[in-house]
């Protein structure tokens, strides 16, 4: 089994482009839980340039699945998520200039930090996810924060200009999946993901769960979001059957 979580942050790119109250990220995420989707992904970011404070109270409130809220490690952040309350939490790191997220958290940088936020959202009984490359010594820090969960970046795989590169991190992805399930976190995978190089890390066995956004919401704008979603959902079973 793998999950398909759906990141629905560039939905609410196209509202805040004209600053309606359309296309409205949380019919999205709602039309994506009914195709399909196992989880909704979201990312509010400091900046706010895409999804809102109001968006993630609502969400909250009517999502059928699971809420995965994606946000840096500040305090504000931290009050934030203990006030919505999602069921998982994932900590990325955020640089304001960046046109999305350049690499994984550096655990090992910030480790007090993240595990004194780690113990909080914690002990609000949250689940928390790290969101970091494809590293041991990461993967190790990750561990000894205190996280259960981690996100491997796959933006390295999914930018490889060509195949000897892309095959390497793949390699790179499915060692560090084998190792962290060894140290027994749940593993899950995201950044960068497309339908068309989903299927080999979709057949990594190790990971659980792909939290998938802009590839598929701007696939939704061809297709219709239902479609979108049952179109990533059955690459992601076929990927992981060996088809
Ligand atoms: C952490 C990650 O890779 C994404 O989930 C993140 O949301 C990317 O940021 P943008 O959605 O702003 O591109
Ligand atoms: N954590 C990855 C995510 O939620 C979606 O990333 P992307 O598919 O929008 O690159």
């Amino acid at each position: 089994m793998i999950f398909l979580g759906v990141n629905i942050d560039h939905v609410a790119t196209l509202r805040q482009a004209r600053g309606t109250r359309y296309p409205s990220p949380i019919e999205a995420a709602l039309v994506a839980e009914s195709a399909g989707a196992d989880l909704i992904t979201l990312h509010l970011r400091e900046d706010r340039r895409h999804i809102q404070d109001e968006d993630v109270r609502v969400m909250k409130k009517l999502l059928k699945t699971r809420m995965n809220l994606e946000m840096a490690l500040t305090q504000e952040m931290v009050e934030n998520a203990l006030a919505v309350g999602p069921e998982d939490v994932c900590l990325v790191p955020e640089k304001r200039e960046e046109l999305t997220t350049e690499g994984g958290l550096d655990v090992i940088r910030y480790f007090d930090a993240v595990k004194d936020t780690t113990k909080v959202l914690r002990d609000a009984g949250i689940r928390v996810s790290i969101f970091i490359d494809a590293d041991k010594q990461q993967i190790e820090a990750a561990r000894d924060a205190g996280a259960g969960v981690i996100e491997l970046h796959t933006g390295r795989y999914a930018d490889a200009q060509h195949a000897a590169e892309r095959d390497a991190e793949l390699i790179r992805i499915r060692d560090a999946a084998v190792y962290a399930s060894q140290l027994g976190f749940v593993v899950n995978a995201g950044h960068g993901l497309s339908y068309h190089n989903v299927k080999p890390v979709a057949a990594i066995p190790e990971i659980a769960e792909l939290n998938i956004g802009h590839a598929l919401v701007s696939h939704a704008l061809f297709v219709g979001f239902p479609a979108a979603v049952r179109e990533m959902k059955a690459l992601m079973i076929e990927g992981r059957q060996g088809l």
